[in-house]
């Protein structure tokens, strides 16, 4: 095992250092180790702090839980965490311990890469890998994953949104899909979000849409409280949050934490944030703070009896200090030399042990009078109860309705896709159509028809594949958080997005099609026009599953846009204008058989050639009947009718695949303790 403190503890002469200053401290009460890892480190035979004996090991029969108040809606006991890195392992939280009541902020403080958004994670059920001990109690009972979810928000750190939608559309969006319509009617819906704008202050800007880097919206501490509002929506028990003032200047940072604290006291919310560095106006603020140093809690109790207790252990935080950087400082590991970083550990290992030896003596009867810890009752008494006012989902179809909605509205608003779309099939149908102008039906003509009809199947695929994969993953990830929160189902999701991208992939193929059909002049009659247009169709409705399969089996749009690209290449390789397909070596021969890109383009050339007659022109290969060139370009296995089924098919077997591949994406991999 290995951690900061590894290579010092274990050094006896550090520990004979340390135990100078501790011995220094509160001699009125026995001391005892209750921190078991650090306790397993202390050398033998050092003395205790009377220097009269050797420390004792970890007084087991100290029930913390019984210092905890009985309306503690949170409490979390030795929580350890332990992960393996490439070459050992390493002690991420050591021994955490705290409760959380309902109407009080704690800020969880300390310098980067200290624990907090693990210990917030572990919290609030969204920690994965590693091995984690201790226990989390919600109400005093073991969580259910369920109830736990429905009944906590999380607002993260980074605030991923529809960038598209305004303030108020977005809380309304959320307000339908987070709140039942057995409990709430759309009225009242409404009002919620009516709250919600007036107690954030948000009301000036409700109608500014929420932007993102690419189009400016709304500024930085804005879109925090719109993420925090969304949160605010169901009325948690507990609001978890990830640094919810990171990247915002000192006002917006204070406001979005005096909003956060007046609508948790009025609202008998218990919330537990994540905070690098306060200010002194935010880090009072707090009613109680869990100072973090590489995974050990270094001080959990009153804001108010922070600087106390430091200058107890002898460190005096300046009168016009921030006493937050003051507490960073101390916890902060000194890389600058080697000697810095051996003062610096040395410190964190005598701040964590100390601590340490004060939650022992807050179980004796005189500390738990003491005005450190647990002096103060911020909540008056009340019965926490694990009962939950959000527990029925609203049906499948009125979810899907509702992101079907959302997901057009934000399309519709999405105006250079749109006219990008529109204007590169306009584009590449001229191009096309004047490049094989008005074709004749001479030997020539073959070669052309056959191209034309290439580049129709081609243009249903990346131009349709590749813009509308990019939406899928900013959409995705929005799903992925959603879902943490059990908002709503995967497959109403799943069915919005095939349906929402649809028309506009067929009314870009429309354009092109009908551009190249009649500047081409390929054979006219309606039936064989809405022929071409019906296998296009299909071709489309392939190219959305197999980008909702790519989209859901990649975890990285980097990675999708390599493998897409490279699938796609394959297929029109094997299309079977490239490639005879007859003439493909056996091993390779299935790939055109599962290639959709074949079956649109041998029904396109069937549906073209079929009843054509051509004129030799002299020195050419002559084809005079256009069934001799479906026979010779192996165009002529299936029907066009067969050829659609296949095509259908593949799609359903790609939307299949897509959809197992997102289910077990959106699958919750939390471990819960
Ligand atoms: N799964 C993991 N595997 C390996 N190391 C991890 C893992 N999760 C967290 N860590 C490490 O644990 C430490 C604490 O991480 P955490 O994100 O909780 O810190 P933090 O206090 O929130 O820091 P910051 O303020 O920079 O976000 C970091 O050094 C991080 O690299």
């Amino acid at each position: 095992m290995d951690s900061d403190f590894d290579g010092f503890i274990q050094d006896e002469e550090s520990w004979h250092s340390l135990s100078d200053h501790i011995r220094d401290f509160p001699s009125n009460v026995h001391l005892a180790m209750s921190l078991p890892s650090i306790a397993s480190r202390v050398p033998a035979g050092l003395p205790n702090s009377q220097g009269t004996g050797i420390i004792q090991p970890a007084l087991k029969e100290l029930d913390t839980a019984s210092r905890v108040p009985s309306e503690a809606i949170l409490q979390w006991e030795g929580l350890t965490l332990e992960v393996d890195t490439k070459s050992t392992s390493r002690v991420i939280l050591n021994n955490v311990s705290g409760y959380v009541q309902p109407g009080e902020t704690i800020a969880i403080i300390g310098s980067s890469g200290a624990g907090k958004t693990t210990l917030l994670n572990v919290l609030s059920g969204r920690i994965s890998g590693g091995r984690l001990s201790g226990k989390v109690l919600y109400c005093g009972a073991q969580r259910q994953p369920g109830s736990f979810r429905r009944a906590t928000s999380y607002v993260q750190q980074d605030d991923i949104m529809h960038s598209l939608l305004t303030v108020k559309e977005t809380l309304l969006y959320a307000a339908k899909l987070r709140l039942p319509n057995s409990q709430y009617s759309r009225d009242q819906k409404r009002k919620r979000v009516d709250d919600i704008l007036h107690q954030l202050r948000l009301e000036a800007i409700k109608d500014s849409q929420i932007g993102s880097t690419k189009n400016r919206g709304i500024s930085g501490g804005e879109r925090k409280r719109v993420s925090i509002g969304v949160e605010l929506l169901t009325d948690p028990k507990v609001l978890f949050l990830d640094e919810p003032t990171s990247g915002l200047d000192s006002n917006s940072s204070q406001l979005a934490v005096e909003l956060v604290r007046k609508i948790a006291t009025e609202r008998r919310i218990a919330a537990l944030m994540t905070i690098h560095q306060p200010s002194a106006r935010i880090f009072n603020l707090f009613d109680r703070v869990i100072l973090l140093s590489q995974g050990h809690v270094i001080y959990f109790g009153p804001t108010t009896s922070a600087i106390t207790y430091f200058l107890k252990l002898g460190y005096s935080c300046p009168v016009h200090e921030n006493p937050a950087d003051y507490f960073v400082d101390l916890m902060t590991l000194d890389y600058r030399s080697d000697a810095a970083l051996t003062e610096s550990k040395m410190r964190v290992a005598d701040l964590a042990y100390s601590f340490m030896q004060y939650k022992t003596q807050l179980a004796t009867e005189e500390y738990t009078k003491a005005v450190f810890l647990y002096g103060q009752d911020i909540a008056p008494k009340e019965k926490c109860s694990v009962a939950v006012t959000h527990q029925v989902q609203n049906s499948w179809m009125y979810e899907y309705k509702t992101l079907a909605r959302r997901d057009w509205l934000n399309l519709m608003r999405n105006v250079p896709f749109l006219a990008s779309q529109v204007v590169q099939s306009l584009a590449t149908a001229l191009i096309v159509g004047f490049m094989f102008f008005y074709l004749k039906h001479d030997s020539a003509s073959i070669q052309n028809r056959l191209g034309v009809l290439y580049i129709v199947a081609l243009n249903a695929t990346f131009p349709i594949v590749m813009p509308a994969l990019y939406a899928f993953f900013d959409e995705r990830d929005i799903m992925l958080r959603e879902r943490s929160a059990a908002v709503y189902r995967v497959t109403p999701f799943y069915i919005s997005k095939a349906t929402t991208f649809m028309p506009v992939a067929l009314t870009s193929s429309a354009v092109f099609i009908c551009g190249v059909y009649f500047i081409s002049h390929l054979t006219f009659s309606a039936g064989k026009f809405f022929a071409t247009l019906g296998v296009l169709s299909c071709l489309n409705i392939v190219s959305i599953s197999f980008m909702l399969m790519i989209g859901s089996a990649v975890r990285t749009m980097d990675v999708a846009f390599v493998i897409a690209p490279g699938i796609i290449t394959i297929e029109l390789l094997f299309g079977g204008l490239l490639a005879n397909p007859k003439t493909i070596p056996v091993a390779i021969k299935w790939i055109h058989w599962i290639n959709p890109v074949y079956y649109a383009y041998a029904a396109f050339v069937l549906n073209e050639f079929s009843d054509l007659q051509f004129t030799c022109s002299p020195g050419a290969v002559c084809y005079l009947d256009g069934m001799q060139i479906i026979e010779a370009y192996g165009m002529g296995r299936f029907t066009i009718g067969q050829d659609i089924a296949m095509l259908l098919a593949i799609a359903a077997a790609f939307y299949l695949v897509g959809y197992v591949l997102l289910r077990w994406r959106a699958k919750p991999k939390f471990t819960w303790i």
